[in-house]
């Protein structure tokens, strides 16, 4: 049977990248993105913008919601100190099985934990599953209609703190517009806007960085 976009994106990695050099596989996915098949993963341009904010956070707990084929993970997860975890939530079990051996590959493995299911379910176990108190940082990059109710959960599972920061992708497109309305009226958030472009293509795009007050 014909390879789907993440096999063939996983293909490109394992014969452009480097094992063990987490910058390779990067290049190695933008390269396959710009040049043979658009995907959906944050890209170059919003990714160096991710980069700062996780730099700036120095998260000790990191939670992504949305890993697709492990880009992001991988942007994150080189960036974080030894003994810090990143837990990223993937619903397609296609996608998670790439994302796996893209993380393997970058030799990312020991810092971040890949789990399958749907954030409405797994947010609420991530206390027992993790002994996680709190995250403090959280990219958003799932569902976009559920980007506002996951929200809601983790503050209700009281998994935000004072200064947790909440990154959200595509908040102009595919756009997210009851997220940000919330995030940017809402007394329990300050937010910013990062104005920026949709992956590998000229359409706006940008993400919000919001800090829960408490
Ligand atoms: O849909 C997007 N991302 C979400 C897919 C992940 C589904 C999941 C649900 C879920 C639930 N629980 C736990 C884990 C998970 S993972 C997405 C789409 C575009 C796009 C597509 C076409 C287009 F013309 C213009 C932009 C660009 C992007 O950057 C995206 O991120
Ligand atoms: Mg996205």
């Amino acid at each position: 049977t014909r390879s789907t976009r993440p096999q063939r994106l996983l293909r490109a990695v394992q014969q452009k990248a480097i094992k063990g050099d987490p910058q390779s596989v990067i290049s190695a996915i933008d390269y396959f993105c710009r040049h043979s098949e658009w995907a959906m993963n944050v890209g170059d341009e919003k990714g160096s913008i991710l980069d700062s904010v996780v730099c700036e956070v120095c998260p000790t707990t990191a939670l992504e919601l949305g890993t697709y084929c492990g880009y992001s993970t991988v942007r994150i997860a080189r960036l974080l100190p030894p003994g810090t975890k990143l837990i990223t939530l993937e619903f397609n079990p296609a996608f998670a099985a790439v994302a796996r051996q893209v993380i393997e590959y970058a030799g990312l493995q020991n810092k971040v934990c890949l789990v399958e299911g749907a954030s409405g379910d797994l947010i609420p176990k991530m206390c027992q599953m993790f002994g996680i108190k709190t995250f403090d940082f959280v990219f958003i990059d799932h569902w976009k209609d559920r980007y506002l109710p996951d929200i809601k959960l983790l503050e209700e599972c009281q998994l935000l703190r004072k200064g947790s920061i909440l990154l959200a992708d595509n908040v102009i497109c595919p756009g997210t517009p009851e997220y940000l309305e919330y995030v940017r009226n809402s007394p329990h958030y300050e937010s910013k806007y990062f104005k920026s472009h949709l992956e590998y293509t000229k359409v706006e795009d940008g993400l919000e960085k919001s800090v829960f007050l408490g």
